[in-house]
Order: structure tokens, then sequence, then C-alpha cells
């Protein structure tokens, strides 16, 4: 059933997650629309990258409720869960996300050929991402051998090779430079924008979040500024 336009693609709600005495999470709410591009940002340690994750399944809140087009993810299965991250979502984190022993190449290709694709078609695909992301050179080389830049754009291609309605990012440019920062910015923002995807981005930098439409702040578990339009 088609949901109404102005009905939010993720929502979180009312969110607590405790990691024993630490209160990661106490009460955090909040909502991305499709197609936006949302910065979470805030202090060390404050939740962002748990909210990240309770949006993206890949952690359960103790308790509140997580949806993702109107189905509760709370509600779904583990395997339901993993099946929607493989298909609907795309990550991109700070380090270490490439397998060190494919190539470039094979790295993107990766996620087509577990999606059931033929190597060659995955193969064409991921050439066309790592071009797109301005990586192609680095194609036939392992991770290892590119730079920390070129390395993060091939992880956005990954991120964006399967056609993923929301694209999670945690500090992705973290380790970068501030040229090769900008770049892979502007690039992800730009592959985002032509494919309609939805991004939502943790950072703690002001210019990485300056790429995005909104920014909500993360204090103490809990979105305390949201909808600040820009
Ligand atoms: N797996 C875990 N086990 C125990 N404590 C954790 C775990 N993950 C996060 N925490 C704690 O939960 C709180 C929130 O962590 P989180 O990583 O979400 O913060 P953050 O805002 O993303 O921080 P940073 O900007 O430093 O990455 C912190 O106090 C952190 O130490």
């Amino acid at each position: 059933m088609a949901r109404p336009a102005h009905e939010p693609l993720l929502t979180a709600h009312d969110l607590h997650l405790s990691f024993g005495s630490t209160r990661a999470l106490d009460s955090a709410s909040l909502q991305v629309h499709a197609g936006e591009m949302l910065a979470l940002m805030g202090p060390s340690g404050s939740g962002k990258s748990t909210l990240l994750h309770c949006l993206a399944g890949i952690l359960t809140p103790d308790s509140g409720r997580v949806g993702y087009a109107g189905r509760d993810l709370s509600a779904m299965s583990d395997a339901e869960r993993s099946a929607l991250r493989r298909t609907e979502f795309g990550f991109v984190f700070q380090f270490g996300q490439l397998v060190p022993e494919l190539t470039c190449l094979e790295n993107v290709a990766l996620p087509l050929r577990l999606s059931g694709a033929s190597r060659r078609e995955a193969q064409r695909h991921a050439a066309e991402w790592l071009e797109r992301l301005e990586v192609a050179d680095v194609a036939g080389k392992r991770p290892g051998q590119a730079s920390g830049g070129q390395g993060q754009r091939v992880a956005v291609a990954r991120a964006l090779v399967t056609g993923p309605r929301v694209v999670f990012a945690d500090e992705p440019t973290g380790a970068l430079d501030s040229l090769n920062g900008e770049r892979v910015m502007r690039l992800l923002t730009a592959a985002a924008r032509d494919t309609g995807t939805t991004v939502v981005l943790v950072t703690h930098e002001a210019r990485v979040a300056a790429y995005s439409d909104r920014e909500a702040v993360v204090r103490d578990g809990r979105v305390r500024e949201q909808e600040r339009a820009r």
C-alpha cells in the first residue's frame, strides 16, 4: 500500500538503550523524510552512532519503536531485518569496511554478487560506480594499495551500487584530511541527490554536516534540536 508523501520514511520513537549502566539512548525520537540528507551531530559519546545503528536495524533498542516505510523494525525477525539491510540499506563507515583480499572492483561488485547478479553484470555495474566516484583508476588494486580518500570513495560506491533507499554513514570522512573529506562528501551528496537516496550521516564536523539538508543534535542520548531547516 502506498504511503502518503508527507509520512517520514524512517522514524525513531522514544528509544531507550543501555549498555550495562551506560544509558546510550534516553528517549531519542527522530524522523527522516524520503530523499533528505540528515546529519546527526553532537558531542562524543552522546549516542549518535547508537541511534544510527538502531535506525538501521543493527541494534535493537530496549524500548521504543523504529519504523521504516510504515513497518516496525522491532517486530521483524532477525532474518527479516538482515534481508532489509541487504536490499534497502547501504552503509559507509569510518574504517575497514572493504574486504582486503578483493580488488576495489570486486569489493563494489560483491553486494550485487550476493544478491544473485552474474559476475559480468556485477562487475560492469561496479565499474560504472567507480567511475562515478572518480576512482576508476584503483579498480584493479586492493584497498591496501589505495589511499584513504580513494578507499572511502570505493566504500561509497559499494554502499550505493545496489540502489539502496537509505544510506547510513557513520563518520565517513573521520579518517580523512579536509580536502579528501570534502571530495567524499561532494561525491556522496551528488550521487544521493541523483538517485533520490535518503542519507543519515553521523559527524562531529560542521563542514561535513553543511552538506546535509538538516541537522539534528544528539545530547545525552536524546535528540535535542531537530527540524532546524537550513
Ligand atoms: N557496545 C557498547 N558497549 C558498551 N558501551 C557502549 C557500546 N556502544 C556505545 N557505548 C556507550 O554508549 C554511549 C553512546 O555511544 P555512541 O557511540 O553512540 O556515541 P557517539 O555520539 O557516536 O560518540 P562518538 O562521537 O565518540 O563516536 C557512550 O557512552 C559509549 O561509551
